[in-house]
């Protein structure tokens, strides 16, 4: 048996033992549990005292990080060898929020000059948008800015610009048109002025048809209003890692900004596709999302195992993913601001590690991804948390929080931290039949009611939670969070001996369409509709 095999047969054993233990004694009999199993690693804390675990699981659990080859793997991310295998690149978001001075090599170059000169770049075009000096084709200034993407091109900056609001001072509005749907065009263009209106075109490809539709959708907007493809190209700007493609839509190389190959769409926030927050938050605020991603970047590399937040929260996902058998999880934010994380973390999490074959080919023997959903709490709580609470499967959650909200509504937002904690405690704790018996004795319930009652209202707990909790809502702790769940990600991945960085899951359905397209554009249809597609076709 390998180190491995027996690794995982000892967790299993260990699984067997904790089914019967609860949480709540666990927390009784150790008061140092919240001391020992919570965590600071620069703006962030995790508490995982919530989680079904004792030293000996987490022991295992490190050390199946360590036979899995954790550690090599990420070394091998950072120094920029050639890891996604598939698509034959380099993986190295890391080195967009590297040190200016650090020297990280693809392919024999060090990456970092370009990187900082693209950074560059992007601060100089960002910083005269914001005052005003580069203008609309009429002189006017830009007051919104419209970011057109799909996917890894769409959710970063709509997640991040969304969590950064209260930091955009001058900056101008932001709109984010992603989806085919013509109707999330028509109603962003319907509340905007050509005049004072930039479109930001971002594809890694440039050849996405969802983004090309909608680019085109805009340009023909602009042209309507300026009768001149000059003025109408002044008010757009491209994103993209294929110059060339941008070059023959007649995007100039000063209204090209760009990233490269090595960096997947899902990880690329941190690139030139982060140009719309950077336009609504200001470049230093930007620079410091960077910065808090690079504290965390440097916590993954350095801290021991035992104490690592990436690779904690990934191999107690493991734990309840492969062992436990949960095949979902819940991110559950208690702050409007972060409404578009569960989508962010949907791709970052599911796009990556949504895979039922090995790097080698072969198939995996476990389980892999699981579903990522969720919604912020106290709304969440209203809505699905009865299944959190009561359901019949495992789900375990991330509950996130900060400790400070806007200084205008503190009492409000103690509120949500009271739910907050509440709910963590109310998924470990449960409610015990002697608290539900007293409860109900109080009641003018009869007795035959009582006991029915009892079996509805129990709460059995037990049900694990980690909380991620960061001072205030910052450009940098958010950079830190973003960055944590990226890594977390990675070690996943290489549990599970995966590649993390491809997505080839996603082409057949692209491939279809455009079959289907043709068709629906010829309008043929012969006989009896044998399929979806015939009857459509005959239908419309
Ligand atoms: O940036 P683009 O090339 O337009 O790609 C946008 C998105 O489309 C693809 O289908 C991939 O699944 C995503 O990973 C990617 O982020």
């Amino acid at each position: 048996m390998t180190d491995l095999q027996s690794l995982w047969q000892r967790l299993q054993q260990k699984q067997q033992a904790l089914n019967g233990v609860h949480m709540r004694d666990q927390y009784a009999a150790d008061p140092t549990r919240f001391a020992r199993y919570s965590l600071q690693a620069g703006e962030l804390f995790l508490d995982y005292s919530k989680n079904r675990i004792d030293d000996e699981t987490l022991a295992l659990l490190c050390q199946l990080a360590e036979a899995s080859g954790v550690a090599e793997k990420r070394d091998a991310m950072f120094a920029g060898e050639e890891i996604n295998h598939t698509e034959g690149r380099a993986v190295l978001h890391t080195a967009l929020r590297a040190a200016p001075d650090a020297c990280v090599e693809c392919e024999g170059n060090n990456v970092i000059p370009q990187v900082q000169a693209e950074l560059q770049r992007l601060e100089h075009f960002v910083t005269a948008v914001r005052a005003g000096s580069i203008r609309g084709a009429t002189g006017e200034l830009i007051t919104d800015v419209v970011n057109i993407g799909i996917g890894g091109s769409d959710l970063g900056p709509a997640m991040v610009s969304e969590a950064l609001r209260p930091y955009r001072g001058n900056g101008p509005n932001l709109h984010f048109v992603s989806n085919v749907d013509p109707v999330q065009m028509s109603d962003t263009l319907a509340e905007l002025k050509p005049q004072n209106t930039l479109f930001i075109i971002v594809s890694k490809t440039f050849a996405t048809q969802e983004t090309m539709a909608n680019a085109a959708l805009a340009q023909d907007w602009l042209l309507v209003a300026f009768g001149s493809r000059d003025q109408m190209l002044q008010h757009c700007v491209a994103v993209t890692s294929n110059a060339q493609a941008a070059g023959d839509h007649g995007f100039a190389q000063d209204r090209t900004f760009l990233f490269w190959d090595w960096v997947g769409g899902r990880y690329s926030l941190w690139s030139s596709v982060g140009l719309s927050i950077a336009l609504s938050v200001g470049m230093g605020n930007f620079r410091k999302l960077l910065e808090g991603a690079r504290e965390m970047d440097e916590h993954f590399r350095s801290a021991p195992f035992s104490h690592n937040m990436p690779v904690l929260l990934a191999v107690l996902g493991v734990w309840y993913r492969n062992v436990w058998g949960a095949g979902t999880h819940a991110v559950l934010p208690y702050s409007q601001r972060l409404s578009r994380l569960p989508a962010y973390l949907q791709q970052l999490d599911m796009e990556s590690n949504g895979k039922c074959v090995k790097m080698d080919g072969s198939a995996v023997e476990s389980a892999t991804g699981p579903v990522i959903w969720g919604e912020p709490g106290t709304n969440g709580q209203h809505a699905f948390y009865q299944l959190l609470h009561q359901g019949t499967d495992m789900v375990p959650c991330d509950i996130l929080f900060a400790l400070e909200g806007d200084t205008a509504h503190v009492a409000e937002h103690r509120m949500l931290l009271a739910n907050a904690i509440a709910q963590g405690e109310a998924l470990m704790c449960g409610k015990t039949d002697e608290q539900l018996q007293a409860e109900l004795a109080a009641s003018s319930l009869e007795s035959e009611s009582l006991e029915l009652l009892q079996a509805h209202r129990r709460f059995p707990g037990n049900k694990p939670s980690n909380a991620l909790v960061f001072q205030s809502l910052s450009p940098k702790a958010l950079g830190s969070l973003i960055a944590l769940y990226e890594h977390k990600v990675f070690c996943q991945g290489v549990i599970w001996g995966i590649n993390s960085f491809d997505q080839w899951g996603v082409e057949l359905g692209k491939q279809l369409a455009k079959g289907v397209l043709e068709k629906l554009n010829e309008g043929a249809v012969v006989g009896e509709p044998a399929s979806l597609q015939d009857w459509v076709l005959s239908a419309r």
